[in-house]
């Protein structure tokens, strides 16, 4: 039997990477899809990619048009799931990819958003121990901000098994444009974007870093604090991050490879790379895939992980399938997939 589906904000890029990837999905069946000011135009509008739903009109993002389905994405801007999430009954399954219930910290979110926090569900990243096993089933799912993703998995194993200072963690990482949605914005202008990199949130004002914190507290007891930089890149999609941290006395270049290898041996999406080779993001395009490699900056006694991903599937829409598979209790890697776009 499909599961009945709807995405709401499916004019938008995460809406649309969701599409793309459900309308390959063997065991969903497409339903309602909505948009704010865009109601009432075809997606094809948007979305020229999705020739098969290209059609299709989308409709106003409300609980009417969204109840009634098996599973509802909502791919809306921040603070827009919560009053929609309210109002669908728990046999709903909502799947948020935006921030509203990533935080368990009240503080950390009226500190980082501001206004009211919502409150926080089951978050969306099985490879964080422990969290497979509580999206299986669950009717609510908090997908993780795509920064979070790559940083978290970046620097999980080390942080797990005690070999890096987690008290000094430092994250600078490139993303390409699409990580900021689709409505226009003036730093966002083609000739402000195009031939340059710009650092932005900078100083440990990025929103992404308390939930970076928040991942990595729960596989320590160590305290754990991140210096995170993001920087604006001239590409449509991806991320590559780069992790650096001082090692713990007696930690190795061969103990670090080790921690990565044993915490990543059986994660389909996760991928350690061979020795030499460095992640690019152009491998990851369209995949639901991290990429990995870390090795140990033997000068400065710092680990350095460097990871690369795609903004839009494993840092979003890829994870929220994901994600539903486990909460539906289809097989985890159903309609994702490992291969991805290159040149
Ligand atoms: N882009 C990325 O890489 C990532 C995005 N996310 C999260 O996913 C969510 C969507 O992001 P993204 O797709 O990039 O954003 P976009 O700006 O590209 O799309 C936003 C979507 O929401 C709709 N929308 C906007 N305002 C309203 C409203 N008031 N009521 C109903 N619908 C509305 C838009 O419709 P319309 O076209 O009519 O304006 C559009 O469909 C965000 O919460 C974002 O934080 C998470 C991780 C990564
Ligand atoms: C390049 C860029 O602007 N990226 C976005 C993050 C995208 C993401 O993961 O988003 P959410 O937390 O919004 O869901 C940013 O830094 O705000």
């Amino acid at each position: 039997m499909s599961l009945s589906i709807a995405v709401a904000g499916a004019s938008g890029y995460a809406g649309g990477e969701l599409l793309r990837l459900l309308v390959a999905h063997p065991g969903v069946e497409i339903g309602a899809l909505t948009a704010g000011g865009n109601a009432g135009t075809a997606l094809g509008q948007h979305h020229p990619h999705l020739l098969p739903l290209a059609g299709r009109i989308l409709q106003e993002t409300s609980a009417e048009t969204l109840r009634g389905h098996d599973v509802v994405f909502l791919a809306l801007p921040h603070g827009q799931s919560a009053e929609i999430a309210g109002q669908l009954g728990e046999d709903v399954t909502a799947i948020d990819c935006g921030a509203d219930f990533r935080l368990i910290d009240s503080e950390a979110w009226v500190e980082f958003y501001g206004g009211k926090h919502a409150g926080h569900w089951p978050y969306g990243l099985p490879e964080l121990p422990g969290q497979r096993e509580k999206l299986r089933g669950s009717n609510r799912v908090a997908v993780p901000g795509c920064y979070p993703t790559v940083s978290t998995l970046a620097l999980l194993p080390a942080v797990q098994a005690g070999l890096v200072d987690a008290n000094d963690l430092v994250v600078v990482a490139v993303s390409g444009t699409s990580g900021a949605g689709k409505s226009p914005k003036a730093h966002l202008l083609g000739s402000e974007v195009m031939g340059s990199a710009t650092a932005y949130g900078v100083g440990g004002v990025h929103r992404h870093t308390p939930e970076i914190e928040q991942n990595l507290k729960s596989v320590t007891d160590e305290p754990v604090s991140v210096s995170f930089t993001p920087v604006l890149v001239p590409m449509s999609r991806g991320i590559l991050a780069t992790c650096t941290a001082p090692i713990q006395p007696g930690a190795t270049a061969e103990s670090l490879r080790a921690a990565y290898e044993v915490a990543y041996g059986n994660e389909p999406f996760v991928h350690l790379l061979p020795e030499g080779q460095w992640p690019q993001t152009q491998a990851t395009l369209g995949a639901n895939t991290v990429q990995l490699q870390v090795t140990l900056d033997e000068r400065t006694g710092r680990a350095v992980i460097v990871a690369a991903m795609d903004n839009l599937t494993k840092g979003t829409a890829g994870a929220a399938v994901q994600c539903m598979n486990l909460a539906a209790g289809l097989d985890e890697t159903t309609a994702l997939p490992l291969v991805g776009v290159a040149p």
